[in-house]
């Protein structure tokens, strides 16, 4: 399997109080092709802290990221928007749905940006919609959803441009089981059919056990890969 990402000696602090939190300490990480990749670790463990860094969200105190080998430090920010349009799904933990537009419009957004013909988007975001459960929601907006089906829809637009490297910070939080394992199954596929690389922070015991690797952080640091059967 072909390497996508690779993180490298990646440490993130920050300032709380009078004290400083070593949110990320000295994190290697490869993410593959074809690969669903699940970090594990308790709250404030720096699960949420890593992923931003691993999108480019936000930057390191030290350490590179590298995706396809273009080191994101080295990008101008042309150069990482378009990265992050065309190559990056990222699903934020508190959904990052955009409160003035439909969840349609929301699932729109990327495509959008890629300037996809609008019948071909009308068609896509249809797809999207159903695919996630929610073809009927589409002119809801985000106040008028639950938390569940919130996340949904954020899953819906991070997958919208079928980018290379999907990120998702604890994807099935908000969910009832049976919407869950749905979720599962979608990120099994877009990962095993589909050749992408699937990075998911979670608790959750059964997206442990559908994981290819499971590595787990705790306070900051990444530990070696577990086997999946030492994570039930
Ligand atoms: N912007 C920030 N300012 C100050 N401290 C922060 C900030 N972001 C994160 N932290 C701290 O860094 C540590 C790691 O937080 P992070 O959110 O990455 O953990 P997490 O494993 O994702 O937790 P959760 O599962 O609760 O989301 C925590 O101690 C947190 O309080």
């Amino acid at each position: 399997m072909t390497t996508l990402l690779e993180a490298r000696g990646l440490a993130k602090t920050f300032r709380r109080g009078g004290e400083t939190v070593h949110a990320c300490r000295d994190v290697d990480l490869d993410a593959r092709e074809g690969e669903l990749l699940v970090v594990r670790g308790a709250s404030g463990s720096g699960k949420s802290t890593l992923l931003g860094l691993l999108a480019g969200l936000d930057e390191p105190d030290a350490g590179a990221v590298r995706i396809d080998g273009r080191d994101l430090a080295a990008l101008d920010e042309r150069e990482r928007a378009l990265l992050h349009r065309d190559d990056i799904g990222y699903v934020y933990q508190s959904f990052g749905l955009v409160p003035v537009l439909s969840a349609a419009e929301n699932v729109e957004l990327p495509l959008r940006a890629r300037r996809v013909e609008p019948a071909e988007r009308d068609a896509r975001v249809a797809e999207l919609l159903e695919l996630v459960g929610m073809g009927s929601f589409g002119g809801h907006r985000p106040e008028e959803l639950s938390g569940g089906q919130q996340q949904r829809i954020g899953i819906a637009r991070a997958i919208a441009n079928r980018p290379r490297l999907l990120i998702a910070d604890e994807p099935t939080g908000q969910l009832d089981a049976a919407t869950a394992a749905a979720v599962l199954d979608l990120f099994a596929r877009l990962a095993h059919d589909d050749g992408t690389a699937v990075i998911v922070a979670t608790h959750d015991p059964l997206l442990m056990a559908r994981a290819d690797r499971v590595r787990v952080m705790h306070d900051g640091a990444l530990g070696d890969e577990v086997l999946r059967t030492q994570t039930a």
